[in-house]
């Protein structure tokens, strides 16, 4: 269950009295206390006034926004969430939603009447439906549903809107919403925005007892690049009010809002020439797909991270281990000394209570050393010695869940061993992906299938063809002797155990394998 909160209607900075004030600050402070999506509508506003909006809030937070107007905004601010009002929708070709997916939008749309549902493009991630309690801003606005509602088939992914606050957020829930976007419960008493907002995520049931994991896959999803740069002309990029714009939860809904259009139309660069390039920083590594999407479905709306560039995630990862004689802490203590920088604890089959002095104690080894400090599968040990980052597997706690505890500010790495796994990883909002098995290796059981020189080359080659540039990290069984080799497909970097530890000479192996890397 999924809250949105759909901003104040009003004016923005710069607007006529009467507009909401510090709006960008309020923004801001609702997505540091965990608002996942906004959509920001403003329909009385001009472009330029959205557009200081926009440069006002916290670029970190641009991914997470939708715009209902000014579509053409998308690519200056990194946002890859568009809406489109019933009335855009239908003027839109089912050719054009296709082509902004391709391009790497999630899209979502307004229905009023139930029924539509079942005829909504598979294009969309999401559709409001209202207002299905009386609204609380707009007087007038009734409600369409009783308390008997409940939702049975769902081929798109519904939000629920209109009149939705603390008092009646879990009659949302119980008649199996999606979600709830929020409106004149924030923004009735805006100097309260935040703390209702507190008030309201706290009646959430999380997504794992409810059974449910939230928005089906397909949300959000990123799909497909297209050759050419820039959409097919839609409809008319107009003012929402030259287009019999009237305010209230109708206009959310309904007729009124900008879409692209003109040369104010949303281009994406092509992927081709973003290859050349390097990764513009203002984007999480996950968040460049937005600029040069990926030809596979991809599944999270949601897996958010903070902006991290390529350069932090180091190059070298050593994996402790307790083969070869040494303890954990001993491999760990020997990885420093050779010069590793990034230092993953891997403690296999003990208990978190075991694992938890072992990380604290591998954390003070870490610091001493000016080393990052890696742990594997147990996130809230991960939480607890304030590690750097934390590393899960496909079997291992979902990344978005992990991040609940873990927050956004911590480098989380996924294991990947195939396209899709890697395409779920960096959805996930993993920052860096680790791909393995090289070849076969005993530091680990159960082995994935071995990827080779050729796997990796696929997988490269196709990652870069659909312009993902997450770091991804070769592991498994990997000796120094591989390390050019693995270098030219394209892998940020790799991760060793055993042929470190057991190197004649591991200072000298660390530095070869560095500059090798770098
Ligand atoms: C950098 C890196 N890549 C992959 C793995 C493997 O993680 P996982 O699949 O969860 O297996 P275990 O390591 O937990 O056995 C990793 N640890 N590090
Ligand atoms: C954790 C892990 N995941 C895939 S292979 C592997 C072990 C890497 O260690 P080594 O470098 O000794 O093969
Ligand atoms: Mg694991």
């Amino acid at each position: 269950m999924k809250l949105i909160v759909i901003s104040h209607p009003g004016g923005s900075p710069g607007a006529p009295p009467g507009s909401l004030r510090d709006e960008a600050g309020l923004i801001n402070k609702l997505f540091e206390n965990g608002l996942q999506i906004l959509h920001l509508r403003k329909p009385d506003s001009t472009r330029e006034q959205v557009k200081k909006l926009l440069s006002e809030i916290d670029q970190k937070y641009h991914s997470r926004i939708s715009l209902h107007q000014y579509h053409c905004l998308a690519e200056e601010f990194g946002i890859f969430r568009l809406h489109f009002t019933e009335k855009e929708r239908a003027a839109t070709s089912w050719d054009d939603f296709q082509m902004m997916r391709k391009r790497g939008f999630t899209l979502s749309t307004s229905i009023h009447d139930i029924e539509q549902l079942d005829t909504l493009s598979s294009c969309f991630s999401y559709a409001f439906f209202g207002p299905v309690f009386d609204s609380i801003s707009k007087k007038g606005y009734h409600g369409v549903v009783n308390n008997n509602f409940k939702l049975t088939k769902k081929p798109v992914n519904l939000i629920a809107l209109g009149g939705i606050g603390t008092s009646n957020l879990e009659n949302i829930q119980a008649m199996n919403f999606d979600g709830a976007a929020i409106l004149g419960a924030l923004w009735e008493q805006p100097e309260d925005a935040v703390i209702n907002f507190r008030r309201l995520s706290q009646l959430l049931v999380p997504e794992s007892s409810a059974g449910r994991s939230g928005l089906k896959p397909g949300d959000g999803d990123m799909v497909a690049l297209s050759p050419s740069p820039r959409l097919k002309p839609g409809i008319d990029e107009r003012r929402a009010d030259a287009d019999g714009y009237r305010s209230g939860y109708h206009d959310i809904c309904g007729p009124g809002c900008t879409s692209p259009g003109g040369d104010d139309r949303v281009h994406i660069p092509n992927p081709q020439d973003q290859q050349s390039q390097r990764p513009n920083p203002r984007f999480r590594p996950g968040a460049h797909n937005m600029r040069a999407p990926s030809q596979e479905p991809q599944n999270t709306a949601y897996g958010f991270s903070q902006s991290k560039d390529l350069d932090t995630i180091a190059k070298l990862h050593f994996i402790s281990s307790q083969k070869s004689g040494l303890s954990h802490l001993q491999s760990i203590q020997k990885a420093l000394d050779a010069g590793c920088k990034w230092i993953q604890l891997r403690v296999k089959n003990q208990s978190e209570e075991d694992v938890l002095p072992l990380a604290l104690k591998a954390k003070k080894l870490c610091d001493g050393y000016n080393a990052k400090l890696i742990i594997n599968d147990f996130p809230l040990i991960a939480k607890e010695v304030r590690a750097y980052g934390l590393h899960l597997g496909l079997s291992d706690m979902k990344i978005p869940q992990a991040r609940k505890i873990v927050g956004n500010e911590m480098i989380v790495g996924g294991t990947a061993n195939t396209f899709e796994d890697i395409i779920l990883r960096i959805n996930e909002g993993a920052d860096y992906v680790g791909l393995g098995p090289y070849r076969f290796t005993t530091t680990k059981q159960n082995l994935s299938p071995i990827l080779g020189l050729e796997g990796y080359q696929k997988l490269m080659d196709r990652l870069a063809k659909a312009g993902h540039h997450t770091p991804i990290i070769a592991i498994g069984g990997i000796v120094p002797d591989d390390i050019a080799t693995l270098k030219n497909t394209g892998v940020h970097g790799v991760a060793m155990s055993s042929a470190l530890l057991q190197s004649a000479d591991i200072k000298e192996t660390v530095s070869k394998i560095k500059s090798t890397l770098c």
